[in-house]
């Protein structure tokens, strides 16, 4: 797997990554969403730099410019719930993309851990031989995105797959390492240490679906 993890040089991201994690800004549920988004929009610029252009001509009023322009075919597929705001951002980028949408969720019983993850619902054009973005927030024990991907196999085989995280965890991040294929590329917008007992990113930002969107039974 190739990981870019691009929080590793100081960029006006960091602002971004410290307004979600902060304890007393991130309550602000309108300014954590367009923070998530916000922090798609970097993702798609920098995920931009490895993807495939061909020689475009432009007219403009005054004459023609040639100019390289994206070839791939994307399709941006998020996970419910947290991926939406994600997603948005994603999608301010790569505004010809098409979409699609998996729900994902931590069971967790009585004691708080983790049990299955559950995947119902799923919209989602063929994926066949195009450029697959999957979008989560959070990669904590990293079971969400591999349960996705064995669900989303039945939509064809991508040619390329780009999977893009705001917060991971070291232990996810080999999890998923070890379930995806190779050429698979990671991109991190933060990488933390550890997990909790109940499978949170320690220290993380708490639960990012309730946060964007509150609480749920
Ligand atoms: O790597 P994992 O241990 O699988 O955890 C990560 C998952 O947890 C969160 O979703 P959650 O289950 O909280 O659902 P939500 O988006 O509805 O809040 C997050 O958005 C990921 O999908
Ligand atoms: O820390 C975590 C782990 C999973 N999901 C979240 O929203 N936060
Ligand atoms: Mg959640």
């Amino acid at each position: 797997m190739h990981i870019h993890n691009i929080s590793s040089s100081n960029t006006i991201l960091n602002k971004f990554i410290s307004e979600i994690r902060d304890v007393n800004v991130q309550k602000d549920s309108l300014r954590f969403r367009r923070n998530i988004e916000r922090i798609g929009e970097v993702l798609s610029y920098e995920l931009s730099k490895e993807l495939k252009y061909s020689v475009n001509k432009v007219e403009t009023p005054l004459g023609t410019k040639e100019i390289d322009q994206l070839t791939n075919k994307i399709v941006l597929c998020s996970i419910l719930r947290a991926g939406l705001p994600l997603h948005q951002g994603l999608l301010n980028y790569f505004d010809d993309a098409e979409n699609a949408f998996i729900s994902a969720y931590r069971n967790h019983p009585e004691n708080g851990v983790p049990s299955e993850i559950i995947v119902e619902y799923f919209a989602s054009p063929s994926i066949e031989n195009k450029t697959l973005l999957l979008a989560d927030p959070m990669l904590a024990t990293g079971q969400s995105l591999v349960a996705v991907y064995e669900a989303i196999k039945k939509y064809g085989v991508p040619k390329e797959l780009h999977i893009i995280v705001v917060i991971a965890s070291k232990e996810g991040v080999d999890y998923i390492s070890k379930h995806f294929p190779e050429n698979t590329h990671l991109w991190i917008a933060a990488l933390d240490e550890t997990l909790n007992e109940k499978g949170y990113i320690i220290p993380g930002l708490g639960d990012a679906g309730d946060l964007a969107f509150g609480k749920k039974l």
